[in-house]
């Protein structure tokens, strides 16, 4: 059974360069992935029009979690990880046979402590605090990095 991917994410990414690069990318990891059992990725976008902040954030993001997903949190207080420890755990994700692994990214305020009580994993791109759309679009190049490694292709060099 193939591990699909789901980016949860509070905001709109508008077309501009930001959102070709994550296409892109995104693009990338499912033509990658698809030989792995990894993919396809969706994107989830959520928007609360009444900027009621992280706890108006929450129950829409927890509506495009797919059930029993696991859940991963990007969070600057996360795990700092390799790149190939990323794809280990991806694809330990893979092995044990979890259907849908869901990557969730909150936005001005970050994630609500109802959600972050819930995630399986927490995911740090660094101790430094990203703007949200930047962290989306680091996300998708890393998912098609990890999808690289797992296929021993050479688009990863250290
Ligand atoms: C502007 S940041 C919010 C920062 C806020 N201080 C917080 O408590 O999360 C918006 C979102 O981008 C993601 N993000 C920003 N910097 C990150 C980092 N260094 N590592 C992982 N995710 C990050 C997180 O999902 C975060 O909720």
């Amino acid at each position: 059974m193939a591990l699909k991917v789901h980016i949860c994410a509070v905001g709109r990414l508008r077309s501009g360069p930001e959102r070709d690069l994550l296409d892109d990318y995104l693009t990338r990891f499912d033509r990658t992935g698809r030989a792995l059992g990894l993919g396809p990725v969706t994107v989830h976008e959520v928007e609360d029009r009444k900027n009621g902040g992280m706890s108006a954030e929450a129950p829409l993001l927890q509506g495009v979690i797919p059930k029993g997903a696991v859940i991963c949190a990007l969070d600057e207080r996360g795990k700092l990880m390799s790149s190939p420890e990323f794809a280990d755990m991806l694809g330990g994700w893979r092995d044990e046979g979890r259907g849908d692994v869901a990557f969730v990214i909150g936005g001005a305020d970050g994630i609500d402590p109802s959600l972050r009580a819930q995630v399986d994993a927490k995911l740090s791109f660094g101790k430094m605090v990203w703007p949200h759309m930047l962290a989306r679009v680091m996300l998708s190049e890393q998912l098609y990095r990890a999808a690289s490694i797992l296929a021993g292709a050479p688009y990863h060099r250290v």
